[in-house]
């Protein structure tokens, strides 16, 4: 379990508080997503459980323990750290990368290169294909899935993501989300997550704590939150989840216009949700997608995303 009980921190020459009388829970072997507009100290409060940053008040717990307590060194092996796009070493390759906590903590090398593949495998990437690449080897995500490998390797309890997935495509980030996602409840971590992205934090997160200017606004399970938002910058903040949930339930099909597709475009299934085709867009940078013998606008991807009443 992770806890803050009423934590302030003021970065040194800011005017105002990053973080500002904090009370929050994870329990164990649950994730957290901490959302909220950028600044409002969202990396504050994560880089303040593994010491990266320390409180000018109140406290920060790691099962039952004060962090002030605790040997940083000591704290840190025992918590992953997954950040966006970067943290790997360069000049080493993927298996180095992945031994380098249990290489600290002096685990014999037949035990080090077992678990190396077991994480590759964990985290869908063929030991004998990836384990001797260098970073600038691989793919975005795949450098990603690497990172969680790594965080993941000496088996810590507690897991950090700062937007583990903010530097890939939004396909790749779909996937990357729902698999990471799986195998952080079946391992029974406890994760807090960082993110911007407000369906990241509603499909990973236990609970979301959405946080404003340094105060938690409102923290409760994703159902919470969409059903009884507690006031109208959580409604708003929700908005544009509730058009993206719109464009989940809808389908290719039932926006289709009939005009046949020339020159040739990037096709979709007829079948496939709106909010695919939206992915599909924004990966390809196409703005009409062939949809069966149809065409898809990203006009009509826009005009179904829309509420009713025209609030989103
Ligand atoms: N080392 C620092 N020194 C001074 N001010 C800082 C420092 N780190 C963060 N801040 C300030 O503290 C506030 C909170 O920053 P923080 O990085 O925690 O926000 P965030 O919600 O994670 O933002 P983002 O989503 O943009 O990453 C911001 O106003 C930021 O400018």
């Amino acid at each position: 379990m992770i806890r803050f009980e009423a934590v302030a921190k003021r970065h040194p020459g800011a005017d105002r508080p990053a973080v500002a009388d904090l009370d929050l829970t994870v329990a164990a072997g649950t994730t957290c997503a901490l959302i909220g507009p950028s600044g409002c100290g969202k990396s504050t409060t994560l880089r303040m459980v593994n010491r990266l940053v320390a409180p000018d008040a109140g406290r920060v717990t790691v099962a039952g323990r004060d962090v002030a307590d605790l040997d940083p060194i000591v704290l840190r092996r025992g918590i992953g750290y997954v950040l966006q796009g970067v943290g790997l070493f360069p000049h080493k390759n993927v298996a180095e990368n992945v031994a380098t906590v249990p290489g600290l903590l002096g685990w014999k090398r037949g035990r080090i290169v077992a678990r190396v593949d077991e994480m590759l495998d964990l985290v869908g990437l063929d030991p004998a294909r990836y384990r001797n690449r260098r970073p600038a080897e691989l793919s975005g995500g795949q450098r990603q899935r690497v990172g969680v490998a790594r965080a993941l390797a000496a088996d810590p309890a507690i897991l950090l993501m700062d937007e583990p997935f903010g530097a890939v495509d939004p396909v790749t980030r779909d996937r990357l989300q729902e698999e990471i996602g799986a195998i952080l409840r079946r391992l029974h971590k406890t994760v807090i997550l960082v993110t911007h992205d407000i369906g990241e934090a509603l499909r990973m997160g236990d609970t979301v704590a959405l946080m404003r200017d340094g105060h938690l606004v409102q923290v409760g399970t994703p159902e919470r939150l969409l059903a009884a938002p507690a006031d109208d910058f959580v409604e708003t903040f929700l908005g544009g989840m509730r058009a993206l949930r719109r464009l989940d339930r809808l389908r290719v099909h039932e926006r289709v216009s009939a005009e046949s597709a020339s020159p040739p475009l990037p096709a979709i299934a007829p079948e496939a949700s709106l909010r695919e085709a939206l992915d599909r867009m924004l990966a390809t940078g196409a703005t009409r997608l062939a949809a069966g013998s149809g065409t898809l606008t990203l006009e009509a991807v826009r005009d179904a995303a829309r509420l009713p009443d025209g609030s989103a």
